[in-house]
């Protein structure tokens, strides 16, 4: 018993650093089960499960415990709303935890962390929850759309607001369920390094389960493994992790033997790899990013893989590089998102983006645009494309580039998708959505230099 109260001790520590410092969450989750490597599997699995499902189901968790508290969440000092809240996660969501133990859990822990005086009051709002579960009062779907959406699945209120003025709430709620949904890992196979035939057969030698993936034939979904360091195939580069809509980029870019690539914001590195590995070591791909950090990690990436024909470099996208002008046969604009297609993966996002956020992206977005379309020479073609579903960093941003691009034309991306994306394809562009789609929600399209 006094090992699960360490257990809740460490998810206070990490849910506060998420919540209240600002820590992004998978670096906050990886931290703790690096540092406590001794923790046994159970453990590490309750950890995660408990962060990540708190941070979930947030807006929902707050809405029932200012159901039953006098004092409201937002006015609770943090560290006694943080353990009410993953308190609350476990009594609705993780029917494995008996009632009485979360609540008596939460209580020691209060008292542990200083707060013996606070300790009638978390087991009194918890109790009453843990009686009162069935009793819940929710808006109601039919009156108030908006709160129930926002409530039921944990999204704010505001990104609510925007999907639906642009999807339609059949679309909406089967994005907010997909983000809800537990993913396979997606793994696109190193062509270069063997056929997609003998890494499905590698990988089942190692005990991984593979399907294929209905968009690409050389993507897989993997699932059954511990841990992915613990692949001698993942160790040598055989195959790279990278969601189908990423590996769609360098299908679309459909790089030529010989081609100079300049990929503009390509850390970690996914796309530019992928590039490297359809470029079957000829032609060149200049990786760049802003800070030397990030710069370190698409090194890290090309070391695995080996492939010769792609290099790592520091550079500001929004400074021209008169080196880079008209030299590119692609350049890869991948360029930072509020990443609103992703919040399935990245849990935290949705209480850190706001919409101001939102506008100061599709702003760079545009700045980042003007400066790379001069490295693209003529004949030669821009991907631009986000892991967002906010349309003014997608569709609106193409009308704008393309209004002010005169030297450019919009490509139709069509002949490169498989017959089921084939139909979704609007204005030559691809908008994939989560819970539509079999992918993360993400944006593509591509522009041409008109030849003179
Ligand atoms: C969407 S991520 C790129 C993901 C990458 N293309 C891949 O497939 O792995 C956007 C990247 O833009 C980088 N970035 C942000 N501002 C930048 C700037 N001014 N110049 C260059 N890179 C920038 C970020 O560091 C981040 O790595």
């Amino acid at each position: 018993m006094a090992k699960m109260t360490d257990d809740r001790e460490l998810i206070l520590g990490v849910l506060l650093e998420i919540t209240r410092d600002g820590v992004y969450s998978h670096i906050a989750i990886r931290n703790v089960l690096e540092k406590y490597q001794y923790l046994d599997k159970k453990e590490r699995a309750f950890i995660t499960r408990v962060v990540e499902g708190t941070l979930e189901r947030m807006i929902e968790i707050d809405y029932i415990i200012n159901q039953f508290s006098n004092v409201k969440v937002n006015k609770m000092k943090p560290v006694i709303r943080t353990i009410l809240r993953s308190a609350v996660y476990q009594l609705k969501y993780m029917d494995g935890v008996p009632d009485s133990a979360v609540c008596n859990e939460a209580v020691k822990l209060a008292e542990k962390k200083g707060f013996r005086s606070l300790k009638g009051f978390v087991n009194g709002v918890l109790r009453t929850i843990a009686r009162n579960m069935d009793q819940i009062r929710y808006p109601e779907k039919e009156k108030n759309p908006v709160s129930w959406l926002s409530i039921h699945y944990s999204i704010p209120e505001w990104m609510v607001k925007l999907w639906l003025s642009e999807y339609g709430a059949e679309t909406v709620e089967k994005m907010l369920k997909g983000f809800l949904e537990e993913h396979p890992t997606v793994i696109r196979c190193n062509l270069r390094k063997q056929s997609e035939k003998e890494l499905t057969e590698r990988l089942r030698k190692e005990g991984v389960k593979v399907e294929a993936h209905p968009y690409l034939s050389y993507a897989k979904k993997i699932s059954g493994y511990d841990h992915l360091g613990g692949l001698e195939s993942f160790r040598d580069g055989a195959f790279q992790v990278q969601d189908i809509s990423s590996m769609l980029v360098a299908e679309i870019a459909a790089p030529q033997r010989g081609d100079q690539v300049i990929d503009v914001c390509a850390a970690p590195g996914g796309k530019s790899m992928h590039i490297a590995d359809l470029l079957d070591g000829s032609g060149m791909v200049a990786a760049r990013d802003l800070t030397e950090y990030k710069v370190g990690l698409i090194e890290e990436n090309i070391c695995r893989t080996g492939f010769q024909n792609i290099r790592a470099e520091q550079k500001d996208a929004t400074v021209f590089d008169k080196d880079s002008e008209r030299i590119a046969d692609i350049v890869i604009a991948d360029l930072p998102c509020s990443g609103l297609g992703v919040l399935a993966k990245k849990t935290d996002l949705k209480y850190k983006m706001t919409k101001e956020g939102t506008e100061s992206l599709a702003k760079l977005q545009r700045e980042i645009l003007e400066v790379v379309r001069n490295y693209v020479k003529e004949g030669g073609a821009l991907v631009y494309s986000t892991c967002t579903i906010n349309p003014a960093e997608n569709l609106e941003n193409v009308r704008w580039f393309l209004d002010n691009s005169p030297e450019f034309e919009a490509e139709d991306i069509t002949p490169f998708l498989c017959g089921e994306l084939q139909k979704d394809v609007k204005e030559g562009c691809l908008q994939l959505l989560p819970g539509v789609h079999d992918s993360d929600g993400f944006f593509i399209a591509k522009f041409r230099r008109k030849r003179k």
